[in-house]
């Protein structure tokens, strides 16, 4: 068992709700003491403010900026990570507590062990495995934050306020923050945009008993129900107007990328216990995946959701949906699209009700040039670690910074992922495997190496 990782898995860094921000800078406080120990310069840098959906504006955890002895004759690596976390309860139905890392048979289980706490430890094993030898090979700069997994608040202008000071001497960004598609190790070249929707109905002044004032007044949960309803269509095409126009074609080059790729479709099926998916090839669950956008409806809050049955009429609920993007998708066209389409729908349900939607995430899709040197490195290194040829794959998630790093710093961007795929990031029984975290920090320092001879 790994101390550390379990150190860091109990600190329950859930970004999701602001209230609970403390323990993201108790994470973000704990990670930056572990640097200090190895003997790293960190600074806690001021992110700034952010205003919430209800208005309110509140003070951000800080991000840690750090950076290790430098060599001018060396690279250097600038290596992206967070630590905070998905919510998690054991009523989800995880079958141990999701802040206490327990092992079984191999398998490291806990939030956050693979997404991303794992990882960011694992790269600061590989450092100090360098640093037993004293032989480090690229100079090593860090940039860990606690909002990725609510979209990155405040990282973005902090980027372009230290291009010109932290990131002036970086000559490479990795990030190690996504899964393998199969159990063949990969390189990440395209991750997903995303924007995060709240849907507000308000109604009544207070919730009603159903028997007195049903039939009697427009709901606001069946307002919800008929706007969220008019988002997708069962084959899981998005209903809003011209929100898939901008897609990138796809060329006969891209194609080809998908006829190596060793994914199992009947094995995804088993992992995630479905008959079927929505498209019947292989190659058509990779595309749905990385390179069309996709939308998911992901709760209702304010709606009566607990065991046993009340017989209330909600006040006001707020749905959430998200919508992935792709190239080339831009996040506030689509997000005025959106809100056109559900005013349209609102319109004509003639409701008393207030309609309210807010864009919470406005995250760019991600995609790196496959020539880029960087690439060579983290393939070679796959080959020294694992013996086999990496897969070249995109990702259905999003990393929200990723193309901002792009665009802003102007370096190249790489993503290197050391997690299984099925490891079950945002779900229940999160893992990491021993092997995947004890090679994956392998293959960071053979890729630290395989870079310094690019250089
Ligand atoms: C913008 C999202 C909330 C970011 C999140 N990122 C990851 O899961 C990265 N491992 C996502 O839902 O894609």
């Amino acid at each position: 068992m790994n101390v550390r990782l379990k150190e860091w898995v109990a600190i329950k860094s859930d970004s999701g709700d602001h209230t609970k921000w403390g323990e993201v800078e108790t994470m973000l406080n704990m990670a930056a003491e572990r640097i200090k120990k190895m003997g790293g310069k960190v600074e806690l840098a001021d992110a700034g403010t952010h205003q919430l959906p209800s208005g309110e504006t509140v003070l951000l955890p800080p991000v840690i900026l750090a950076e290790f002895a430098k060599d001018p004759k060396k690279a250097t690596l600038c290596i992206y990570g967070h630590v905070d976390v998905q919510p998690a309860k054991m009523e989800d139905g995880w079958a141990t507590d999701p802040f206490n890392l327990t092992e079984i048979k191999g398998n490291l289980y806990g939030r956050g062990a693979t997404d991303n706490k794992g990882p960011v430890l694992a790269w600061l094993h590989a450092v100090e495995s360098y640093q037993a030898t004293k032989k480090i090979p690229v100079n090593i700069k860090l940039i860990i934050e606690g909002l990725e997994e609510v979209g990155s608040y405040g990282l973005f202008k902090l980027i372009k306020k230290r291009r010109d000071s932290f990131f002036a001497d970086v000559d490479f960004i990795v990030i190690s923050d996504n899964v393998w598609a199969t159990t063949t190790p990969a390189l990440t070249y395209g991750t997903r945009g995303s924007s995060y929707f709240f849907v507000e109905i308000e109604g009544p002044k207070l919730d009603l008993h159903s028997g007195v004032y049903g039939g009697s007044i427009q709901e606001p949960m069946a307002d919800l129900i008929a706007l969220l309803g008019s988002l997708l269509d069962h084959t899981g095409k998005i209903q809003v107007v011209g929100v898939s126009d901008d897609v990138t074609p796809l060329t006969e080059d891209e194609r080809k990328l998908y006829d190596n790729i060793s994914f199992d479709l009947e094995e995804m099926k088993n992992v995630v216990g479905v008959k079927h998916f929505l498209q019947d090839t292989k190659e058509e669950v990779l595309m749905a995946r990385w390179r069309y956008p996709s939308l998911s409806i992901h709760g209702v809050e304010g709606a009566f959701s607990d065991p046993g049955s009340k017989t209330i009429i909600p006040r006001k609920v707020t749905g959430k949906f998200s919508i992935r993007q792709v190239p080339n998708m831009d996040p506030p066209d689509v997000e005025r699209k959106v809100k056109e389409h559900l005013e349209q729908v609102f319109s004509t349900l003639n409701s008393p009700n207030r309609l309210k939607v807010t864009a919470t995430v406005g995250a760019k899709p991600w995609v790196a040039n496959l020539q880029d040197s960087q690439y060579v490195a983290g393939q070679k290194a796959v080959k020294d670690v694992f013996g086999v040829e990496p897969e070249f794959i995109r990702e259905g998630s999003t990393i929200p910074i990723a193309q901002t790093f792009q665009e802003e710093t102007g370096k190249s961007v790489m993503m290197l992922p050391i997690s299984g795929h099925d490891d079950g990031e945002h779900s229940q029984n999160e893992k990491i495997s021993r092997y995947n975290y004890i090679e994956g920090t392998k293959l960071f320092a053979a890729y630290f190496y395989e870079l310094s001879l690019l250089h």
